[in-house]
């Protein structure tokens, strides 16, 4: 399993090893923050061992020694099916925050998504920029500053508006209670070019400063009719990420949404909610053929990329492990960290006697027999 496989640290050659590093190096409360998840963690957890219940179903003598991972999108061709996906308060990970992982990303060919809680404003990191970016919307209760963020976002040539739906008020994340987390002082939400909320950096134990800053900031009443105006206010593909269900995924084809990503926001939402893999079937099925589909949670291998691919994914967004190569290495190990996992996946695609992502079907993989051990959540929230 995911966490056996960790030896030498100082030199990492999986994601595993770049966890032990970065968690040597964070500061104690910023990785519980970024570690956790809500409540008793069980999404996060149910997030890794969707993938070990499936296994992959090789096939022998193909003939084929190439492989390409390229996928078409919204109009342009991917290098690779891996995207980084949006986090929040990046310079808790490292000084150069945002810019890093940017910078990091386009070194490896990757597209990035950038969120609208970043320290670094939109404008900087697409000036940074080398690869495609994203923008991920948190919708506002301000619907004017909420629109002002997409304007900014097109101006400065994102390609994509990612509106996060599964945060109408922020899940209970109880390491940040007891830890008291609040947002270090010399950092900021510096898309929203207002003085934050001094809530946000106050630390209090039993309070969570982010948490606050959310229930003041964000639209609790999020509802459909502002999906549908966002989306007819926009030239850009329109995305919805935290989508669960067969029912949503419906809704969001019939107005017209582009793509979905199936989501439970990496087991920080809803405790209880299913590990994103788990629903991906049926989120498929929903769209019905009429959006792409994207998923993230819990992908730390190239064989868990090759499973989500066979289950229906177009595309799968990776966070922590970013922010592991953010933490131990800089823009040098957010590279590092999408290599690797690349390299995972061209070499698992190989073995498995295929030679194009597009081309994988249902048939690469089966449920494994269950094998009585069952996975344990590790210490980590990895
Ligand atoms: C520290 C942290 C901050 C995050 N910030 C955001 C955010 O600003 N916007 C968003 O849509 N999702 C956010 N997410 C959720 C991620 O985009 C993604 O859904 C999740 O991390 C995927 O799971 P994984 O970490 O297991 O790969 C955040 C996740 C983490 C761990
Ligand atoms: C700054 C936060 C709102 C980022 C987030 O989405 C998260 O912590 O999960």
């Amino acid at each position: 399993m995911f966490e056996h496989n960790v030896g030498a640290e100082s030199n990492p050659v999986n994601l595993a090893e770049y966890a032990r590093l970065a968690r040597k190096r964070a500061e104690p409360s910023a990785w519980d923050f970024i570690a956790g998840g809500s409540d008793d963690e069980r999404t996060l957890a149910a997030n890794r061992a969707a993938f070990e219940r499936w296994t992959l179903r090789p096939r022998i003598l193909s003939g084929r020694d190439t492989v390409d991972v390229s996928v078409p999108l919204f109009g342009r061709t991917l290098a690779s099916p891996l995207l980084v996906a949006p986090i929040g308060y990046q310079g808790l990970a490292h000084p150069a925050a945002e810019v890093a992982t940017v910078q990091g990303a386009g070194a490896a060919h990757t597209a990035m998504v950038v969120s609208t809680m970043s320290n670094r404003t939109l404008e900087d990191l697409a000036r940074a920029a080398s690869a495609p970016l994203w923008f991920q919307l948190y919708c506002l209760k301000d619907p004017e500053l909420t629109l002002s963020l997409v304007r900014r976002a097109e101006s400065a040539g994102y390609e994509a508006l990612v509106i996060t739906v599964d945060m109408p008020r922020m899940g209970r994340r109880e390491r940040d209670l007891r830890n008291g987390f609040a947002l270090p002082a010399h950092l900021r939400p510096s898309n929203l070019l207002m003085e934050a909320s001094p809530e946000l950096h106050r630390s209090q134990q039993g309070t969570s400063g982010v948490a606050l800053h959310v229930g003041q900031l964000f639209d609790a009443a999020l509802s459909w009719s502002t999906v549908e105006r966002l989306k007819q206010q926009t030239a850009l593909p329109v995305l919805l990420k935290g989508v669960l269900t067969r029912e949503d995924a419906q809704r969001a084809a019939s107005v017209g949404i582009d793509g979905i990503i199936v989501s439970n926001h990496g087991g920080r939402q809803l405790d209880g909610a299913p590990a994103s893999l788990d629903v991906l079937p049926e989120v498929v099925e929903g769209a019905g053929g009429r959006c792409r589909i994207l998923l993230d949670g819990g992908i730390r291998r190239g064989t868990d990329v090759l499973k989500a691919r066979a289950l229906g994914a177009d595309a799968v967004l990776i966070g922590r492990p970013i922010m592991w190569g953010l933490i131990a290495r800089g823009a040098e190990g957010v590279t590092d960290v999408l290599r690797l996992l690349r390299a995972e996946l061209e070499q698992a695609l190989a073995l498995c006697g295929q030679s194009r992502w597009t081309e994988i079907d249902r048939s690469l993989v089966a449920l494994a027999p269950p094998c009585g051990g069952g996975w344990s959540a590790p210490e980590e929230g990895l």
